[in-house]
């Protein structure tokens, strides 16, 4: 966007966060736009010099299986490059109803349906199934390709404080007024706070008042529950999910998303849902590898990779705490990939990412809007494939960084 484009949104916005992002990308304190120059690894080549990856959603390190990349590669052989064309018309390959039934199998519902991206499972899921008669009440920590869907469907938004089930009942009880139907949307694993929604709760809450549930499990499936189908199967509560969404863009090693519910639901989504029609099918590539991702996951080493990556997580976890970082927790206690450490401050946030950087450490930052004001964070996040002394090294740099950095500008978020 030219100089121009940004004051102008910045204008329209009614803010200056363009102001504060272009002299944070000036002063070179943000990971936006780096560029990565070898396959994903727990340390990996960017910008010249070697980095410890702790900023990556390839959580059980498949991007560079040679399985995965046969996959991808078989795929792009048989059907070629580009589909070039919507999976309605000459974009599906036998490849894409094979994955469409074995996500089905794994989320254990009836049928299951492949986008693109993840981001666009969620807009033809919530711009499809909701209408501006509806409303739709989601956690204020949701994805923002949730916010999007909403959005897109004109449905009446009722946000509720981030995993409070008195606000969510609070919400539940107004909708209950409200014309149309009522659905609630939350994340299983939420995408910065790496914690966990309390699904049964708001599975029974969601009873209780009339209301479905969708679960976007874009950060629990391939991670969370015996067969890694996510957050809702951990908890339990599969069967009182009415929808469940997931992308291949973080466990399944590619890029793509799926939503998996009963065969009305998909059935409808595959004629109705433009987010689905109005594009250009998934690449048989991307495909290919999600498969073959999949089939990893289910097999008998799937388990393996899960409890290696949640055992790098509690160990990473400690070793942060142990740093006297304020690591953020789930409420109840599930440890994810994802490993949040509070800065609150936007401009420290900014700075520290960038002393970590220059120490050969790769994180990645989350300021508000991606968080709430005053919420600013290091979201870091492990993979199977990192190993104890990777992790233990990282961490030494990451101790002496904050010890010169607390020097410099104050302390941090202590432990509570
Ligand atoms: C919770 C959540 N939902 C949906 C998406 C969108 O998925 P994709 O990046 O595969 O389009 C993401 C991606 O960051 C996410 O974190």
């Amino acid at each position: 966007m030219s100089q121009t484009g940004i004051d102008v949104f910045a204008k329209v916005r009614g803010h200056e966060r363009a102001e504060i992002l272009r002299a944070a990308q000036e002063a070179d304190m943000l990971p936006f736009f780096r560029v990565v120059e070898s396959p994903a690894a727990p340390v990996m080549e960017m910008e010249g010099a070697e980095r410890v990856m702790l900023g990556s959603n390839n959580y059980l390190g498949l991007t560079g299986d040679p399985r995965v990349i046969a996959g991808a590669r078989e795929a792009l052989e048989t059907y070629g490059t580009g589909l070039t064309g919507s999976r309605l018309l000459n974009g599906t390959t036998p490849l894409h109803l094979e994955l469409e039934r074995e996500i089905a199998a794994w989320m254990g519902t009836e049928d299951a349906i492949v986008f693109t991206t993840g981001h666009q499972a969620n807009l033809g899921a919530l711009g499809t199934l909701l209408g501006p008669e509806d409303t739709v009440i989601v956690d204020s920590a949701d994805h923002a390709s949730i916010l999007d869907g909403c959005l897109l469907s004109k449905a009446k938004l009722r946000p509720f404080r981030h995993n409070k089930l008195d606000k969510l009942e609070k919400a539940l009880s107004r909708a209950v007024n409200d014309p149309g139907g009522v659905l609630i949307v939350v994340d299983g694993v939420f995408s910065m706070e790496g914690d966990v929604a309390p699904l049964k709760e708001i599975a029974d809450l969601a009873e209780r008042y009339g209301a479905r549930l969708m679960v976007d499990e874009a950060h629990g499936a391939g991670v969370l529950g015996a067969r890694g189908a996510g957050a809702s199967e951990l908890l339990g509560v599969e069967d009182r999910v009415d929808l469940r969404m997931g992308t291949f863009s973080k466990s399944l090693a590619s890029c793509g998303g799926f939503l998996a519910g009963s065969s009305e639901v998909i059935e409808y989504l595959r004629i109705q849902s433009r987010a689905f029609l109005f594009t250009a099918s998934a690449v048989p590539a991307a495909v290919g590898a999600a498969l073959a991702a999949l089939r990893i996951v289910r097999s008998d080493e799937g388990p393996q990779l899960m409890a290696k990556v949640l055992e790098n997580a509690r160990h990473w976890r400690e070793g942060l705490h142990g740093l006297g970082f304020r690591v953020i927790e789930s409420e109840n206690g599930i440890v994810t990939p994802v490993v949040p450490v509070l800065v609150e401050d936007d401009w420290k946030a900014g700075l520290l990412w960038k002393a970590l950087w220059d120490a050969g450490v790769f994180v990645n930052v989350a300021i508000h809007p991606a968080v709430p004001p005053g919420g600013a964070l290091l979201r870091t996040s492990v993979m199977a494939t990192h190993d104890t002394a990777t992790l233990d090294e990282a961490l030494r740099r990451v101790g002496e960084v904050k010890a010169a950095f607390e020097a410099e500008h104050g302390a941090l978020p202590s432990p509570l």
